[in-house]
């Protein structure tokens, strides 16, 4: 039996939303009969605005294209907030996949969000939300996050991540990292995405 593969796919620019990805990761190598791996899309911003604006070197991680995704099962996307919005990178990245949208390349295939945000209440939701009409036009079938995770609801402390994703406050100038709970709700996602892909893939044997 061939297993469920399931790309975490993020663009970060100070590595927030990469540690999320580290974490959902954790999860996903939980499930049996999935195998994962991190990528990241193409940086679009010339780097004398990247050093004007303090951004660290990108992770090392493969960069990709929408055509190198089209043999995976299942994806993860991270995305920075930026305006309650994607990113113009993860719109540079979409807006050159025309070609693979009058195919049908996407169609049917799962997708998940996760997300940083500088404050609690800049965008977390606003940024799924926006990001599901490009989902919807491929024909991504998206993979809400729910409430299966306590922290979730836990109000004793700031904490990222809703419904709809993982996901972690970053403060304005960057300088919160992600929380514990932060993580274990990352986790958590990974590990509950990850087991439907599988069950996905035995149903297709
Ligand atoms: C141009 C720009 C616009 C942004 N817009 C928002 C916003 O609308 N809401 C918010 O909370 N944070 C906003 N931020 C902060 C980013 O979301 C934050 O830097 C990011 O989540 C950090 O994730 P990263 O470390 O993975 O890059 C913005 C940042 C930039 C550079």
């Amino acid at each position: 039996m061939s297993n469920a593969k399931i790309a975490i796919v993020l663009y970060t620019t100070y590595h927030h939303v990469y540690k999320i990805a580290q974490a959902i990761k954790v999860g996903l190598d939980k499930v049996p009969g999935v195998e994962s791996t991190i990528v990241q899309i193409t940086e679009t911003l010339p780097q004398e605005v990247l050093t004007a604006i303090h951004a660290p070197a990108k992770p090392d991680l493969p960069i990709v294209t929408a055509n190198d995704l089209v043999e995976y099962d299942g994806f993860l996307f991270g995305i920075p907030t930026r305006y309650g919005n994607q990113p113009s990178q993860w719109r540079s990245f979409w807006d050159a996949a025309g070609g693979l949208w009058a195919k049908g390349a996407f169609q049917g295939k799962f997708a998940g969000t996760f997300f940083s945000t500088a404050s609690q209440h800049g965008g977390q939701e606003t940024t799924a939300l926006t990001f599901l009409t490009t989902l919807s036009h491929f024909g991504i079938n998206y993979v809400p996050l729910g409430f299966p995770h306590p922290a979730l609801t836990d109000n004793t402390e700031v904490i990222g991540g809703s419904p709809y994703g993982a996901g972690t406050i970053a403060n304005g100038d960057g300088s919160r990292q992600p929380s514990e709970k932060e993580l274990s709700i990352a986790n958590t996602q990974g590990e509950l995405f990850g087991k439907i892909l599988a069950q996905f893939q035995r149903g297709k044997q």
